[in-house]
Parts: structure tokens; sequence; C-alpha cells
């Protein structure tokens, strides 16, 4: 009988289950959407439910796929949006809440609140992170102030919080794990990154009860057993979906640097052993831990990646499909002058700014559907250059970037990117590095690997983008971003 590992990949727009080989060939994938909420202004939510739903309805096509072929599933992988927060009961496994998503702005009073009782780098120092809405402590906190007698119950340890991993680990293992791992935990503005354990401090200033959260795993370990197939299959691999792609990439060497466009873009950088803590408000954060050891990455968020071609589609109605965005970035020499700051849902890294709303900048009479397009998916650049930027300010000089995710089939746009960074651009076979990155995990949790190192190997470039964008016009172009975001901003 052949192998085979499904990988759960649950994004913030939609739920899928894969199913792959050992030497990391897609065999299988099955996709479902499902509603983004935004019930107020900086409000996202999802239902939980239907993050359920989805997940195991794809998981029973993967399953469906397997038997017809007499395929042996020996492992499951999770993958997931990252911070989202859930908080369920104990006894009946019912959300209290809708899921609060990553992007949700709705508890920027509650950080600037506790920044005035933790200096920022105080809580940089233990967690690599910073006081922003994104991060899943003050969500949690949000939760249980918020729904009627959530707290007497959360003192009570009557109640689960976590991640999106730990939600679905419990559903899959029927109640019998409440379970996370270090890439999911380091998220959380809780987890103190470098003693790899909750942080009694922390928890206090969130007023977050220890009772409600769940163990800190390895990203392969052993996280319970799926029971809900009508078969047991041992969970092994798990990880937020950004350090996921990263081990997709084979991000396993100091100085290796991944970015993925997907609702958002995240890049991160691989530090090795050593947790770098950035001067110019990147985040440090937890890249992988496997076997006890950890290895750090230097992460630059982006909140509108992706997001912002949906938005062109389902709102301003300027594109059927997100695919025809590259023909209309082609034809055009530039904007224009056009330039769009996606602020949708505030700035993410290094900016920082949750009540920063999106603007478009420099619109002449001229100004069509064909310049606000392209300048949408140039903005998707700018903000990645801005990272770049950060990080050679924090004395890191990348020489190539890695990239992936769903926004990367957008030719255009990646040739884009090696003009603006101004260095090549590598895009691997394997679009989805994220899933690909969980089935590595499971199968290292499962003794199919011996190490990471072992996978690293199956990694290619499908294609390489490289520079060719004149100097003055690459610099033109910077500092009219530069200005118009400093506008925005101030
Ligand atoms: N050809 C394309 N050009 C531009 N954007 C694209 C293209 N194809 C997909 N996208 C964008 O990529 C995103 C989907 O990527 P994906 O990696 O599946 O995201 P997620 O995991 O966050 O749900 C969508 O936001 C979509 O607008
Ligand atoms: O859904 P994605 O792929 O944009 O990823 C979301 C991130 O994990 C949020 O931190």
């Amino acid at each position: 009988m052949t192998t085979v590992i499904f990988s759960i990949d649950q994004g913030t727009t939609s739920s899928r289950t894969l199913v792959f080989s050992p030497k990391g060939e897609i065999l299988f994938t099955a996709q479902e959407e499902f509603p983004q909420l935004y019930p107020q202004d900086g409000w996202v939510e999802h239902d939980p439910e239907a993050i359920w739903s989805t997940v195991l309805s794809t998981l029973k096509q993967a399953q469906a796929y397997a038997a017809e072929r007499d395929l042996s599933v020996a492992a499951i992988g999770i993958t997931n949006q990252r911070e989202t927060t859930l908080v369920w009961d104990r006894e009946t496994g019912k959300p209290l809440y809708n899921a609060i998503v990553w992007q949700d702005r709705r508890t920027a009073e509650i950080c600037r609140g506790l920044a005035k009782k933790l200096p920022a780098e105080d809580l940089q120092a233990k967690t690599g992170l910073l006081h922003d809405p994104y991060f899943s402590g003050s969500k949690m906190a949000w939760i249980l102030d918020n729904v009627d007698g959530a707290r007497e119950k959360a003192e009570h340890g009557e109640l689960c919080f976590g991640t999106i991993d730990s939600f679905l680990i419990w559903r899959l293992t029927e109640g019998k794990r409440h379970v996370t791992d270090a890439t999911n935990a380091s998220r959380t503005n809780l987890f103190d990154i470098h003693a790899q354990r909750w942080d009694e401090g922390l928890l206090n200033l969130f007023n977050v009860p220890k009772a409600g959260l769940p163990e800190v795993l390895d990203c392969a370990a052993d996280f319970g057993i799926c029971t809900v197939l009508g078969m047991d299959i041992p969970i092994t691999g798990v990880a937020g979906d950004q350090q996921a792609a990263a081990i997709g990439q084979a991000c396993f060497e100091v100085g290796d640097i991944k970015s993925t466009y997907g609702t958002g873009c995240f890049v991160l950088l691989n530090t090795g052993s050593e947790a770098i803590t950035s001067k110019n408000r990147l985040l440090t954060t937890v890249g992988y831990r496997i076997k006890g050891e950890t290895t750090y990455a230097l992460e630059g968020s982006i909140f509108m990646a992706g997001a912002s071609v949906q938005w062109l589609r389902d709102k301003m109605k300027l594109v059927d499909d997100a695919r025809e965005t590259e023909a209309v970035c082609e034809r055009l020499d530039s904007t224009e002058g056009v330039y769009l700051v996606p602020a949708f849902t505030g700035l993410g890294a290094p900016y920082w700014a949750p009540d920063a709303r999106g603007a478009v900048f420099g619109m002449t009479r001229n100004t069509g559907r064909d310049q606000v397009i392209r300048a949408t998916v140039e903005s998707v650049v700018y903000q990645t250059y801005d990272l770049f930027d950060a990080m050679s300010k924090d004395g890191v000089a990348p020489t190539a970037l890695r990239v992936d995710g769903g926004m990367t089939a957008n030719s255009w746009m990646c040739g884009y990117l090696a003009d603006i960074l101004d260095m090549p651009v590598l895009r691997p076979k394997v679009l989805e590095t994220t899933a690909l990155g969980a089935a590595y995990l499971a199968g290292l949790g499962a003794g199919i690997y011996s190490s990471m190192q072992e996978v690293a190997g199956q990694w290619s470039a499908e294609r390489t983008f490289t520079p060719s964008l004149d100097a003055k016009t690459r610099e033109t172009r910077l500092a009219d971003w530069a200005k118009y975001v400093q506008k925005l901003l101030s």
C-alpha cells in the first residue's frame, strides 16, 4: 500500500485538505471557501462552525480519494491562519463567540491601555511582538469580557482558548486534546519565546487565565488521534501558515527568506538559534521548534496583499477574476502617478497603525480602471520593499527572495518585486508551500523523514525573475510611495 499524508490548510478565506506523497507531490486537493463577516468598521469575524464544516468536508473528500486508490494515510498535518482566536466550552465544545480574525482591529484601545502598563520594549523582549490588536492575547480578553458569564466560566477552568489549530485538534480528537505548537503560541503576546512557556506576568497583564490555554508542543509531535473519519489517523505536524510556508520553501539555513502572498503578505527570514530583536518594528517569532530546539525568524507582516485584489473584484467590481489583474498591469507602462495605500484594516509592519484607513493618491482626469488596478498590485510590492528596508536597517541584507501564495500566480507582480527589491525573486514549482510545510512536519512527526534537511533537497525554482527597471524610475516611485504613506499617517 502506498503511504500518503493529509495536510489541512485552514486559511483566511478557505479551508483545504491536500493529499501529499512522501516526495512532496500533490496528489489531490479539496478546497471550500467560507464567508467573511464584517459586523462593524475594523471588525472581522469567522463563524467557527463554517471553519469546522469546511475542514471536515475537505478532509472527507481526501479520505474518499485515498480509499478509492487504496492509499494508506500515515498522518495528518495542520497549518492555519495565525492569531485568529476562539474560546469554546470544554464540556460541549461549542464556541462562545465567532472567531476574531487576525485582521480585526477592535482591541486597538485595549492595546493602547496595555502599552501604558508595559513598555513596548519589555513586551518585545519576551514575546518578539508589539502592542497591536493583530495578536491573540487582546482578542481572548475581549471575548472573556464581552460574552455574558465567560470570565467566570474561564476562572473555573470551564473554557478552552486557542488559535484555529488548537480548535481543530480539539474537534478532530473529539475533545481529547487541547494542544498547540510553538509557532502558533508565539503569536499570542502571552508566550515567552525564549523560555518557551506561557508567561505568568503577561497572562496577568492581558487578564487571560492560564487554565484555558493549550499545552504547547514541538511542530512535529503527538497532537492526538483524529477519530472523526471512522478510522484512527495520528496528527503529527502543526505550524502557523507562514511558518509552514517557510518550511515548504525549505528555508532551513540562516539567511533564507520567503514571502507569502495570500490574503496578507508575510516575509520570514530564518535567523537560526538566535532571536534577533528588531529596532525597526519587525517581529521576532518562532520559525519552528523540532526536538525541543527552536529556530527563530524575523518577520514582516502586511495585512493586505491578495485581499486588496479581492477588494478590486468584490467591492469595486473592476475585475471579475483576480487573474485579470496581470494583463492589465502588463499593458500599462506605469500608473501615471497613481498610488493606492491599502490600509483597509490599518497598516501592519513596519508602521503598526491600526486606525489608518486606505486612500488613493495622485488621480487625474486621465485616471481610469487600469491605473487603479495596477496601483493596487504595485502597493503590495512597495509594502514588501518597506519590510526589506526595515530589515536592512536591522543589519540584515538578503540577496534573493523565495515567493509563494495565490497572488504569485500573477507573474507581472513577481517581476515587479524583483525590480523594486532589486534582487532575484524565485517562484517554486509547488505554490501551496503552506500545506507542503505542514505535510513535511507531519511526515517528520510520523517518522517518514528523519530531519527537515532530508526534505530540503526537493525544493526547486519553477521560475526566477530578475530586476530590469532602471534605477532612476525605481527611486522616484519609492520616494512617491513613501511620501503618500507619510501623508496618510500624518
Ligand atoms: N492571478 C492573480 N493575481 C493577483 N492576485 C491573485 C491572483 N490569483 C489569486 N490572487 C489573490 O490571492 C489570494 C488567494 O491566495 P491564497 O494563498 O489562496 O490565500 P489565503 O491562504 O490567504 O486564503 C486572493 O486574495 C486573490 O485575490
Ligand atoms: O490566510 P493567510 O495565508 O493570508 O495568512 C494569514 C496569517 O497567518 C496571519 O498572520
